[in-house]
C-alpha cells in the first residue's frame, strides 16, 4: 500500500439503481416498492423538453409524499451545456423535502463541472439552511469523461458514486453500434475461424473502478438497454463484478433482481472467504504467510481479497 492509504467508499449497498422518468410518475410508487437499494428520477434523457418543467414539479412531490423506506434517491439533473440544469438543482434544493439524498450530474468532462455544480449547491444550500448536505453521483459517458476520470473521481466530497453510461459514452467515442452495453456483435477476434467476443467496455470499466478506488467512491456499471434479454444483464453485470464495481442500473423493473442476485455475495462465494481467513490464521498461529486452501496458494494478500467479499456480505445484511 502507498504512503497514502486508499480511502474507504461509502459503506451503504448500491447493488441495483432503478431508473424511471419524472415525467411518469404513475411509477414512482413502483419504483419506491421495488428492491432496488437505490432510486433514479430522472429528469434528463428520459424526459422530452417540453416535459422537464412538469418533470421537475412530479418529482419534487414525490420526494416528499412517497415512502422511499431506507433506499438511496437520486435525482438525475439535466447536463451542463443545457438551460435547464440551474433550475433543476435550485428548485430540488429550495423546494424539495429533506429526503433526497444525491443528485446524479450526467455527461461530465472535467473536475470543473463537479465544481460548478458544487457551488450552486452549496449557496443554496446555505442560503435555506439545509441540514442535510447533498451528495453526487456522476456518469461518465463521454471521450471527455473517460480522459479526465481521475479529476473527476477526485473532485468534490460530496462525490459518492461513479456510473459508466454506455448509450452517451458509445456516441461521443464514435462507436459503431446502437446497443446499449453488452456484447457488441462486431467486437470479434477471430481465430482459426471461430469468432471470440471481446468486451469494448471493459477499459472504461476498468479505469472507472481505479479512479473511484483510488479516491473513495463507489464505481457503478449503467445501463444494459435490451430488458428482453436477461442472460446479457447477467453476463454484463458478471463481468463488472468482477472488475470490482459494485453494482448496475435497471432500466426496466425486471431488471433489478438480476442486479441484485449478482452484487450480492453468495453463501459459497463467503463460506470460501471465511475458510480462507481461517486457513491464514493457522498460516500466522505457524508464524507462516503463505499456506495452501484447497490446493492453491494463500498469503497475506489473500486475507485482503477474502476480506473485500466478507465485509461486503456484511455490510449488506446490515444495512
Ligand atoms: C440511457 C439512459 O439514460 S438509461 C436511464 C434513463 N432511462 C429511463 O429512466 C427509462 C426507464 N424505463 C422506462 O421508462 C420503462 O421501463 C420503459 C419505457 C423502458 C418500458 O416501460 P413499459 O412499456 O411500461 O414496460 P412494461 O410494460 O414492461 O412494464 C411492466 C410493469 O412495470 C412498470 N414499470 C415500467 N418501468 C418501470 C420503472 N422504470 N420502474 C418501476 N416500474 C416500472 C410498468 O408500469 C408496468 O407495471 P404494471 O405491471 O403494474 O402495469
Ligand atoms: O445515461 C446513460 C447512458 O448510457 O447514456
Ligand atoms: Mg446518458
Amino acid at each position: 500500500m502507498s504512503f497514502r492509504i486508499q480511502p474507504t467508499p461509502p459503506a451503504r449497498p448500491n447493488r441495483c439503481q432503478l431508473f424511471g422518468p419524472g415525467s411518469r410518475p404513475a411509477i414512482f410508487d413502483k419504483m419506491a416498492g421495488s428492491a432496488a437499494d437505490v432510486i433514479n428520477l430522472d429528469l434528463e434523457d428520459s424526459v422530452a423538453p417540453s416535459d422537464k418543467d412538469s418533470a421537475r414539479a412530479n418529482i419534487i412531490q414525490a420526494i416528499g409524499d412517497i415512502d422511499w423506506g431506507k433506499k438511496t434517491l437520486s435525482v438525475r439533473i439535466n447536463g451542463l451545456d443545457t438551460p435547464y440544469w440551474y433550475r433543476d438543482v435550485v428548485d430540488l434544493l429550495e423546494k424539495a423535502s429533506d429526503r433526497i439524498d444525491q443528485i446524479m450530474i450526467p455527461k461530465v468532462g472535467c473536475a470543473a463541472d463537479i465544481y460548478a455544480v458544487d457551488a450552486l449547491v452549496t449557496a443554496v444550500e446555505r442560503a435555506r439552511g439545509r441540514t442535510r448536505p447533498i451528495k453526487f453521483e456522476v456518469i461518465i459517458e463521454s471521450a471527455a469523461g473517460i480522459a479526465h476520470v481521475e479529476e473527476i473521481a477526485a473532485a468534490s466530497p460530496r462525490l459518492e458514486a461513479m456510473s459508466l453510461g454506455a448509450a452517451d459514452f458509445a456516441a461521443s467515442m464514435g462507436m459503431s453500434t446502437t446497443g446499449i452495453g453488452g456484447t457488441q456483435e462486431n467486437y470479434y477476434m477471430l481465430h482459426d475461424g471461430a469468432k471470440h467476443w471481446s468486451d469494448p467496455w471493459h477499459w472504461a470499466q476498468a479505469a472507472i473502478v481505479a479512479a473511484c478506488r483510488t479516491h473513495g467512491v463507489l464505481p457503478v456499471d449503467g445501463p444494459f438497454g435490451d430488458f428482453s434479454d436477461d442472460e446479457g444483464f447477467r453476463a454484463q453485470a458478471l463481468r463488472s463484478a468482477t472488475l470490482g464495481m459494485v453494482g448496475k442500473w435497471a432500466i426496466h423493473p425486471k431488471q433489478v433482481a438480476l442486479a441484485n442476485d449478482v452484487f450480492t455475495p453468495s453463501e459459497t462465494a463467503v463460506a470460501e472467504a471465511r475458510e480462507i481467513l481461517a486457513a491464514m490464521e493457522d498460516a500466522k498461529a505457524k508464524g507462516e504467510g503463505a499456506t495452501v486452501y484447497k490446493g492453491r496458494l494463500v498469503d497475506i494478500a489473500s486475507i485482503k481479497q477474502a476480506e473485500v467479499i466478507v465485509k461486503q456480505a456484511e455490510m449488506i445484511a446490515g444495512y
